[in-house]
């Protein structure tokens, strides 16, 4: 597996006004490298789902660019696994056609019906959630449709993965086992990544770098290194005295940008 740091995810001057007038971004500017997990906390309404969903491709009307290894991130070699803050399920589909369908887009060339099954049953067990395949969406409870999109977003392998607040439905038991799980899926599959969360200890936990937003919209957003504890074992990151740093890092940043 090649770990090169080329370009990675450029965000140039990114401007997302709503229709209305809305501004939800203001000339953002961010680079990511290939490969790296970065972790963004930020107040309500500074835009964090917004800048997700212009990556994603589900906002068009943007100013700026944005860029994956230099050329537009919105082409076919760039596949991209969101998963959205309503989870973005199909309730007239089961949790395993919501899976298979988005396999299907997403590889249309991959025909192996077998593997597909394989990924598909791997991912439901890893989440916890097989006794649920042929079970419709709006049947489950909010941590369940939660594991499901993240299932499907993992089932993906995407060169860029993007997640909203995706373990914010969990009790903390399961976020701690899926927060380890993520890591792994990660460290097999390295898709350059950026990880939404209000948990401060989550993004210590999970990103090589932390972005916080500032609520001042216009402010460039402040980046800060984690790699002390990013390469810790995860299981001894929560009792470290750099965990304990980073927080009290992190938490100054918040009380002087918030
Ligand atoms: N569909 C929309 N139409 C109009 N304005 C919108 C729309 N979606 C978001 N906004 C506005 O854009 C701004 C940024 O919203 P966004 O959802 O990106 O913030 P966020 O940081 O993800 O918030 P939260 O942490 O609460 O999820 C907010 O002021 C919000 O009201």
């Amino acid at each position: 597996m090649s770990l090169s740091r080329n370009s990675g995810l450029n965000i140039k001057d990114l401007t997302v006004a709503y229709k209305g007038g809305q501004l939800a971004l203001e000339r953002v500017n961010l680079t990511v490298p290939e490969h790296s997990i970065y972790t963004i906390i930020g107040p309500s309404g500074s835009g964090k789902s917004t800048l997700l969903r212009a990556i994603a491709g589900l906002i068009k009307d943007y100013q700026g660019e944005i860029l994956f290894q230099g050329s537009s991130v919105h082409t076919k070699e760039t596949l991209i696994g969101l998963v959205p803050q309503s989870y973005g399920l199909l309730p007239w589909k089961t949790v395993h056609s919501n899976i298979h369908m988005a396999m299907k887009i997403s590889h249309p060339d991959r025909t192996q019906k077998h593997n597909q099954e394989q990924t598909i049953q791997h991912w439901l067990e890893a989440m916890g959630i097989e006794d649920l395949a042929k079970r419709y969406p709006l049947s489950l409870s909010g941590g369940q449709q939660q594991r499901v999109a993240i299932a499907r977003a993992f089932a993906l392998v995407p060169t860029i993965m993007l997640l909203d607040e995706p373990f914010s439905a969990l009790d903390a038991v399961t976020r701690e086992t899926i927060q380890r799980l993520f890591l792994e899926n990660w460290k097999a599959n390295p898709a350059t990544t950026l990880f939404v969360t209000h948990d401060v200890e989550e993004a210590i936990l999970l990103g090589e770098k932390i972005i916080v937003i500032p609520s001042d919209k216009g402010k460039s957003p402040v980046t800060i290194d984690n790699d002390h504890v990013f390469h810790m074992k995860h299981e001894d990151k929560r009792d470290s005295d750099d965990f304990f740093q980073q927080m009290k890092r992190i938490r100054k940043v918040i009380q002087e940008q918030w």
